[in-house]
């Protein structure tokens, strides 16, 4: 093999270096200040660990997904954790199990996957987000979508569309009032994906009555009117409580955030149960978060009901939210260290001279302490 060239990393990790790293920072720091504000307390889980209680918690990252090697101390197969949530359902279904419900927690970290997307070439990506345990009723989710969207808009971001998803709305349908041999489902659901409306009615006349979910996909309202016409016929009612929620949901959202229904999408929701939503900002390709209602798993092999969010602030970052450029004041050598002090409360952030041969413009200083005095550089 050859060597590898200094300063390379692996496809898909990359450094964060000033000003994005600390742009970084302040924005997950941001949301959690936000989310904080509704009672959320933070939980910082182990960067790693056993590959089996990652994926059987939320039957949600399928080990072949994961970035696994064996721990030559436990000699057992860890993974980096490639989605915060689980491990939120670990800590609340263990260490915190006899905590109060709804038990309220937040968190903010760096999590990877084995593979990237088609739309992000990162593996590594930062997480953030807040779950609630021990509820995944309407309140808990007008919560949620509110939480979440006052922490994007309190972070500057504008054009927030929120997209409303059923994550098992084919399952139930299919079991239920729409019958499709279980067989069968993954084919149908592969097609809805594709919202190929021909290759459905191939499938046959168990398949048919699929092709105006297509339909009820687009702006909330509209695409809404389509679902309920799809329950008053063939689903025989049997979305009414799911139209219901999705329509309480929607009630207290603003009128600045976009909201718009794609009632089968269900990439991105492989443990979310009834109710599942991405969040999209205009001008940024793909969603910066998602969320939705799930079960934990608990050892006595009963599950408890949770709703929660993650965003994926990196995107954000890479446009420039989070950044905040400080005044730099050059400090020369002999400077007055009282009244650089002085400064450094007001704001400004101070570089000491080492040396004689620091260059204040080189080191991106816009002003110089003279004395007591800012000298502006030129
Ligand atoms: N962790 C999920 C989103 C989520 C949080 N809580 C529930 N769902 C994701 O990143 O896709």
């Amino acid at each position: 093999m050859d060597a590898i060239a200094p300063g390379l990393l692996p496809e898909g990790l990359a450094d964060r270096l000033p000003p994005q790293a600390e742009a970084s920072a302040r924005l997950v720091r941001e949301v959690l200040d936000s989310v904080a504000r509704h009672g959320y307390r933070r939980v910082m889980p182990a960067l790693a660990e056993f590959e089996e209680t990652l994926v059987t918690r939320l039957q949600s990252a399928k080990a072949e997904d994961l970035l696994r090697a064996v721990d030559p101390v436990s000699q057992r197969t860890l993974a980096i954790r490639p989605d915060m949530t689980a491990q939120i359902g670990r800590i609340a279904a263990t260490r915190m199990a006899a905590a109060p419900r709804p038990l309220r927690l937040c968190y903010g970290g760096p999590v990877m996957k084995l593979r990237a997307d088609q739309l992000r070439p990162e593996r590594e990506r930062m997480q953030v987000g807040a779950e609630i345990i021990g509820s995944d009723s309407v309140p808990a989710a007008v919560e949620i979508v509110n939480v979440a969207i006052e922490a994007l808009q309190r972070a500057g971001v504008q054009g927030i569309t929120i997209d409303f998803t059923l994550p098992d709305l084919v399952t139930t349908l299919a079991e239920g009032p729409m019958p499709v041999p279980p067989h069968e489902i993954e084919r149908l659901r592969a097609r809805l994906d594709a919202k190929d409306a021909g290759s459905l009615a191939e499938m046959g006349v168990s398949a048919a009555p699929y092709q105006a979910l297509i339909e009820a996909t687009g702006p909330f309202h509209p695409a809404m009117t389509r679902l309920e016409a799809i329950d008053a016929g063939c689903a025989n009612g049997a979305l009414a409580s799911r139209i219901a929620a999705l329509r309480a949901i929607a009630k207290p959202i603003g009128w600045d955030i976009t909201l718009t229904l794609d009632p089968t999408e269900r990439h991105g929701f492989e443990y979310q149960s009834w109710f599942g939503f991405s969040i999209f900002a205009e001008g940024f390709i793909g969603e910066i978060g998602r969320g939705g209602a799930y079960q934990v798993a608990r050892a006595d092999g009963t599950s408890e009901a949770a709703m929660g969010f993650s965003l994926y602030p990196d995107p954000l970052i890479d446009a420039g939210f989070g950044s905040e450029s400080g005044k730099r004041l050059f400090l020369p050598l002999g400077h007055d260290a009282g009244r650089a002090a002085e400064l450094r409360a007001e704001g400004w952030v101070t570089i000491a001279a080492l040396s004689r041969a620091d260059d204040a413009g080189a080191l991106g200083c816009e002003a110089m302490l003279d004395g007591k005095e800012i000298t502006p550089l030129g």
